[in-house]
């Protein structure tokens, strides 16, 4: 559905040109939610400005459903824009004008008549939630209310793909998860392709099928998400995985570790992280450990989320038997595609 091919983007900033993308290469595929994530500064504003076609890169190549559109004379271009609608983060809702009228205003813009709009706008409300607020004015609705007018007047022209540009930075943690829900609820109605573009974790956790880390102007990681979080490749994306995922055990647990490493005979008690995701995550693993291995089992810190409909997350538990049954153990749950590690150094730091 997009294509980007070798984008660049250089500025002329007042000491010289800035390379704010460097050859940027993706696909998104009709119908699929994907998510651009990257740090201040990595070019994310840059990449979402060639998306909808309001800067041209210096060079490269972007089709949009097969047509390329850096050719496309201003007229044109102005036609092709209407086919991806996009949401902002400060909603960008014109104060002066109703609910309604908000999400009109494309409609009258492309010339439809009253009827013709009306036919459209009002199932749009209805489908963000808004119909009872029709007649409000932004400033007596809430920020999320506000940014579901956004997403109606997004979709008001029936674009073949809705960009997301970090839509939901600006809102707390619940509003974010119902405008999300939203958004994910509109991909899999119409088969929308949507593109997230933010510097949120929890988002493309939350919504994205498949993820692009943007770093320096570059992608420097892409895959479905379950993949990039459970095997994450470049520091960037580690760092960004970290703010959901913590890595780091709190003082408290480290000093327990100790303490149980400390009573356990040499070889025969061992603090291990146990990294789960996707497949093979919800296997009775630790009863196994228990029941076949005769392993003594002491949790000691976790986290266990979900990415798309998949279990994800960290375990930090110290086990305790013998140390052939030990390493037997550690060897049956790598065998079922659990990450293992020892938490020796991490001990040695209390
Ligand atoms: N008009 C401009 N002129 C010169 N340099 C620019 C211009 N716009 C962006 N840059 C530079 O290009 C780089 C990428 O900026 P961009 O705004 O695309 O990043 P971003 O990931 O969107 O950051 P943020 O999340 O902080 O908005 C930065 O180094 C920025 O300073």
């Amino acid at each position: 559905m997009i294509e980007l091919r070798g984008i660049t983007q250089t500025y002329q900033g007042s000491s010289g040109p800035v390379q704010a993308l460097r050859g940027i290469d993706l696909e998104v595929a009709a119908g699929e939610v994907f998510g651009i994530i990257g740090r201040s500064g990595a070019g994310k504003s840059s990449l979402v400005r060639v998306i909808n076609l309001l800067n041209r890169p210096t060079a490269g190549q972007v089709l949009v459903d097969g047509r390329e559109m850096t050719t496309l004379p201003e007229a044109a271009l102005r036609v092709a824009r209407r086919e991806i609608g996009i949401v902002f983060q400060h909603f960008n809702v014109l104060s002066s004008r109703t609910v309604y009228d908000n999400v009109a205003l494309p409609l009258e813009i492309a010339g439809l008549s009253d009827g013709e709009i009306k036919k459209r706008v009002e199932p749009l409300l209805d489908l963000v939630g808004l119909s009872a607020l029709a007649r409000r004015h932004p400033s007596q609705i809430s920020g999320g209310q506000k940014q579901r007018v956004g997403i109606a007047r997004a979709l008001a022209n029936r674009p073949k793909v809705l960009l997301s540009d970090e839509a939901t930075s600006a809102l707390d943690p619940e509003t974010t998860r119902s405008i999300l829900g939203l958004l994910r609820q509109i991909n899999q109605e119409f088969g929308l392709t949507i593109v997230l573009i933010t510097h949120q974790m929890q988002v493309i956790k939350q919504v994205a099928e498949r993820v692009a880390v943007i770093d320096a102007g570059r992608i420097v990681e892409q895959g479905r998400v379950i993949d990039v979080f459970s095997k994450p490749q470049h520091a960037t994306t580690r760092s960004l995985i970290e703010e959901i995922v913590p890595q780091e055990l709190p003082d408290s647990v480290l000093a327990r570790l100790r303490t149980l490493m400390g009573a356990s005979p040499a070889g025969e008690g061992q603090g291990l992280r146990l990294a789960f995701a996707g497949d093979g995550a919800d296997q009775p693993l630790l009863s196994e450990l228990v029941r076949r291995f005769g392993l003594d089992l002491s949790i000691l810190h976790g986290q266990i989320d979900e990415v798309q409909g998949q279990p994800f997350g960290t375990l930090a538990v110290f086990a305790r038997g013998a140390a052939d049954q030990l390493q037997a153990g550690i060897a049956h749950l790598r065998q079922a595609g659990v990450n293992v590690q020892p938490l020796v150094q991490e001990a040695a730091h209390v």
